[in-house]
């Protein structure tokens, strides 16, 4: 379980988070939405303990993430599929983590296999992928501690239909298994169809949540992010 329980972040003069509280349940699915600058990935980065916030608290599995006992195996993060080193293999990367989980080798073909990373790709360096293969390369590291959470910042960016169809697939089956997971993401269609739940923000603020069916009340969940984002920049001008 993940809990937001009233995060404010302020950097400066900039609000990027405003009193945010919302939960998401074991087995399930929520999708994350806003528009760029909505304070999703800062919302991200306070739930793993990369960044404070200025008030409230955010826990996973009921505690800080930086109070549980090894993380990695707690929690799977996929914040930035770029930031992976450049110059190492997509294995090497994952071995090294690996290592420091105490985690068998064999872990990491195990990973390769479920994000469907062939054995010749793994054994390229990372600079040379395409952003879709870091992306599976980003996910086989979140999955490699086998986490019953995981908190994926935009994990379908770059991926091609396929690789979109594969990765709403893995996330329904590890939420039917039990897993919690928290899924930012612009594809509206595709979360859509995958989130169980709806958590949309604008300038900081949750604007709505609740199932698509309860946000949307007919309509899709496009037009019920354009609306309520426009309405939140009218009351904010
Ligand atoms: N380290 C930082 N210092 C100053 N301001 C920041 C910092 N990180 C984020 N912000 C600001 O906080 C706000 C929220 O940014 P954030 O990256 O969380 O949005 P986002 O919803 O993830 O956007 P996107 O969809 O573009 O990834 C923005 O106004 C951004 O400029």
């Amino acid at each position: 379980m993940i809990e937001f329980d009233h995060v404010s972040k302020l950097y400066k003069d900039v609000k990027a988070l405003d009193d945010v509280s919302f939960t998401v349940e074991a087995g399930s699915i929520t999708g994350f939405l806003g528009p760029n600058g909505a304070g999703k990935s800062t919302a991200m980065r306070i739930l793993v303990g990369l960044s404070r916030p200025t008030s409230g608290s955010a826990t996973v599995l009921g505690r800080p993430y930086t109070e549980l006992g090894c993380p990695g195996s707690q929690v799977g993060v996929l914040l930035d599929a770029g930031a992976q080193h450049p110059g190492r293999t997509g294995r090497e990367i994952l071995t090294l983590s690996a290592m420091l989980l105490g985690l068998p080798k064999s872990r990491v073909c195990e990973v390769l296999d479920m994000v469907g990373l062939a054995a010749r790709e793994s054994r390229r360096t990372v600079g040379g992928y395409s952003l879709g293969m870091r992306q599976r390369l980003g996910v086989a590291h979140a999955l490699l501690g086998r986490p019953k959470v995981l908190v994926l910042d935009e994990p379908a960016n770059g991926l091609d239909p396929q690789g979109i169809q594969w990765m709403r697939g893995l996330l329904r089956n590890l939420a039917d298994s039990g897993h919690t997971v928290l899924l930012s993401s612009h594809l509206l269609h595709e979360v859509e169809r995958v989130a169980d739940r709806i958590v949309m923000i604008g300038r900081g603020r949750v604007l709505a949540q609740g199932t698509v069916d309860e946000l949307g009340q007919g309509r899709d969940l496009e037009q019920t992010f354009l609306e309520l984002t426009a309405n939140a920049n009218r009351s904010a001008a």
